[in-house]
């Protein structure tokens, strides 16, 4: 079994369970999406990622099963030195967190994890190893919330940003200099789905400036699907919120690195600032990581299914489970799962509007990666902070739906954006069926086969 991230044909049809061959059919009898590149079991792991995620190790007084939360601000010490106890304050640490930490990196194949109290936070810790005069090279298909943190970078705090699409690495080499300190990718972005070669942006990136940082934001598939830190990231962080907690009862943020030096310059934000996770979300979070596996496992056949069934009525449909994705390959030769958001296009603002309200059982919310299904309008919801004039520059289309699948009985899944659909107007009934309005259209066609053009700020 090879450490490449790359599948080779022998991985196809098994699951994120690092060599353990899987039915290559959900429960459901769906096909699931092609299968992951197994690797070998590292960094600390005695087991597959599928047993590792429910299996801790606890030193606990009386051996409980669930890591107990020490809900303690403050600890008492053996005396006024403080001696050599592990812990003085739940700002500087706490047990639970602790446990939680280890347990991430090793599921992040990573030497360090740190946890705090959101994604956002996550992406505020590591923007503080930045100085004025520094310059990010990042993507122009990003989370708003990303956007806006950069914008108040660039415009208070003296960093250059450069918006470029790094979904072609040549503009990376063309923009990445000696001031270059940060490079932040998303693959798959959020809300466009357009794939990010990780590989080939850390090599050109520490061939120019061996002290520039390239961070990945995980958020979109979680360590079930994809270990930047393997294909040559400093820094992987993901927002707690969505996969890894799965459940939408609390906010969370994890960072994971190799570089122990990176690492402890990050603990010493999260401990100045105090914003590491608290016992109570600590737990709630290591909870929520057991199930990872199987929450993915059926969050991702569902989406597969309604991917399928969105493209064969003819929308047009961005999730890189499907063949038509034009990164389709690069996906697959880093990742190990398709994830289960994805979205589509009506061809008109007014028609997307009505099929998000006529759902019922798709859930109007921002956020994704939680066991129930969601559907959004990115540029009016988790996007809207990006002003209309930028997210035009960006080729963001406005009648964007984003769809985040959760672990419901896919049928069901079907059966209610089928009736959005038609109440919505989206599509024309015909004898064999219905068939999206302005149909014909494929990702292959349209401009993101091109390189947008740079933007600072
Ligand atoms: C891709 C991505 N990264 C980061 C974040 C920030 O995470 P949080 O909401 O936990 O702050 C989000 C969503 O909020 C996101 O979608
Ligand atoms: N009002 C919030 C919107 C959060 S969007 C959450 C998530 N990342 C998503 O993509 O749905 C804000 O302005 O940050």
């Amino acid at each position: 079994m090879s450490d490449s991230p790359v599948p080779d044909s022998s991985s196809k049809g098994k699951f994120a369970g690092e060599g353990k061959a899987l039915t290559t059919q959900d429960l459901d009898g769906h096909n699931l999406p092609p299968s992951p590149a197994p690797s070998t079991p590292r960094n600390g792991r005695k087991y597959a990622l599928m047993t590792e995620l429910v299996y801790t190790e606890s030193n606990d007084q009386y051996n409980a099963s669930s890591v107990p939360i020490y809900q303690s601000a403050t600890f008492k010490q053996s005396s006024a030195t403080g001696g050599d106890q592990e812990y003085d304050y739940t700002r500087s640490g706490n047990p639970t967190r602790t446990h939680l930490e280890r347990h991430l990196a090793k599921i992040m194949n990573a030497n360090r994890a740190l946890v705090v109290s959101s994604g956002m936070g996550a992406l505020d810790v590591i923007t503080r190893l930045l100085r004025p005069g520094d310059e990010v090279i990042t993507g122009d298909d990003l989370y708003g919330g990303t956007n806006r943190l950069l914008k108040y970078l660039s415009t208070h705090g003296g960093i250059v940003v450069h918006h470029i699409d790094t979904t072609h690495p040549e503009t990376v080499q063309a923009v990445v200099n000696s001031k270059t300190a940060l490079v932040l990718l998303e693959t798959p972005t959020n809300p466009l789905i357009k794939i990010c070669d990780i590989p080939a942006i850390a090599t050109i990136v520490h061939n120019v400036n061996p002290t520039a940082i390239v961070a990945v934001d995980n958020t979109m598939l979680s360590p079930m699907l994809q270990n930047p830190l393997d294909l040559g990231a400093d820094i992987v962080y993901e927002s707690g919120t969505k996969y890894l907690s799965g459940h939408h009862d609390l906010m969370a943020g994890v960072i994971a690195v190799n570089d122990n030096a990176i690492g402890e310059r990050l603990f010493f934000t999260i401990n100045a600032s105090g914003c590491g996770l608290s016992p109570f979300d600590s737990w709630l979070l290591l909870r929520g990581v057991k199930t990872l596996g199987v929450r993915m496992e059926k969050q991702q056949a569902n989406a597969q299914r309604i991917a399928e069934f969105l493209e064969s009525h003819g929308f047009k449909v961005r999730y890189p489970g499907l063949k038509s994705h034009p990164q389709y390959d690069l996906h697959w030769s880093m990742a190990r799962g398709a994830g289960a958001v994805l979205s589509f296009e009506t061809g008109d603002v007014h028609v997307s509007e009505r099929i998000v309200e006529s759902a019922r059982l798709w859930a109007i919310s921002v956020s994704f990666g939680c066991v129930n299904s969601l559907i959004s309008m990115p540029c009016r919801m988790s996007h809207a902070s990006i002003d209309e004039k930028t997210r035009r520059e960006r080729n963001m289309p406005e009648d964007i739906i984003r769809l985040c699948v959760g672990i419901e009985d896919p049928e069901d899944l079907v059966d209610d954006l089928s009736r959005a659909l038609v109440q919505a107007g989206a599509v024309n009934i015909t004898p064999d069926g219905f068939r999206a309005l302005g149909a014909g259209q494929t990702l292959g066609e349209d401009e993101d086969q091109k390189p947008a053009s740079t933007s600072s700020g």
